[in-house]
């Protein structure tokens, strides 16, 4: 099923074009990485899908239920997570609990599933401050799955972290996406990462994009234009 379909976007800021007639498609389930060079406008497109940033040109059309949930991974950054919480206090902060300060039954049941599922049940008492890079990495994943997402924002997730924890962080996200037919928006330079997990792109340029299913990506292109990292 066809959940987003964007049509002729284009986005200017001031006199500045970042692109222009740009349609892709989002498909429920599917996992979509968006590409392109620093700052032709990764992030600025997905704030206009999230109704952030108005478009100047174009529209998206979405297809599925209005309260769609919308979850969020962001780059992991060393010097980000200095808190003093246990890693299961830490995937459980983004609960909306009102005033209630306890988590209900149900919460606790979601969060030891989610903890489970990105393999974090062996350190969930371990403080997030003294945990590896892909283990506070997975937290964020787990903090954002907890919300149970009909769609999942990778920012980057996987820069800054080694070849082993990268894969871990990806794994964890392909089965949950399988089973729970999760969408996945993807921002990624790393070529392996796209060409494993992703089943189309979307490759932003100033010039044109492209959109198609990941086997039609040219890679040796992408390369030369120094637009990867790996
Ligand atoms: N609200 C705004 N007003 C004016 N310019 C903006 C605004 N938001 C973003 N920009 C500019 O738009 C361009 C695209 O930014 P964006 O962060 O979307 O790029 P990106 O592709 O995600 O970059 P990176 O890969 O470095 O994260 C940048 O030049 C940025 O400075």
């Amino acid at each position: 099923m066809i959940i987003l379909d964007g049509k002729d976007i284009g986005i200017k800021f001031d006199d500045r074009w970042l692109y222009q007639k740009v349609n892709f498609r989002i498909e429920q389930g599917h996992n979509l990485a968006l590409i392109g060079d620093n700052g032709v406008g990764k992030t600025t497109m997905i704030r206009a899908m999230l109704g952030q940033v108005p478009l100047t040109t174009g529209e998206f059309i979405w297809h599925d239920d209005s309260n769609r949930k919308i979850a969020y991974v962001p780059q992991y950054r060393p010097d980000m997570q200095a808190f003093p919480l246990r890693v299961s206090d830490f995937v459980g902060l983004t609960f909306d609990q009102g005033l209630r300060p306890w988590l209900s039954k149900a919460e606790k049941q979601r969060l030891t599933a989610i903890l489970a599922i990105t393999n974090l049940t062996d350190i969930a008492d371990k403080r997030i401050d003294n945990a590896s890079g892909g283990e506070r990495q997975r937290a964020y994943l787990a903090q954002a799955l907890v919300q149970n997402p009909d769609i999942l924002i990778l920012d980057e997730a996987t820069a800054n972290l080694d070849n082993v924890a990268k894969y871990a962080l990806m794994d964890v996200v392909k089965n949950y996406q399988h089973q729970y037919q999760l969408t996945v928006i993807m921002v990624s330079h790393d070529i392996d990462i796209m060409q494993k997990y992703a089943d189309e792109y979307l490759l932003l340029t100033t010039h044109g994009s492209e959109y198609e299913t990941i086997g039609h990506l040219d890679v040796a292109k992408l390369k030369e234009g120094g637009q990867m990292l790996v």
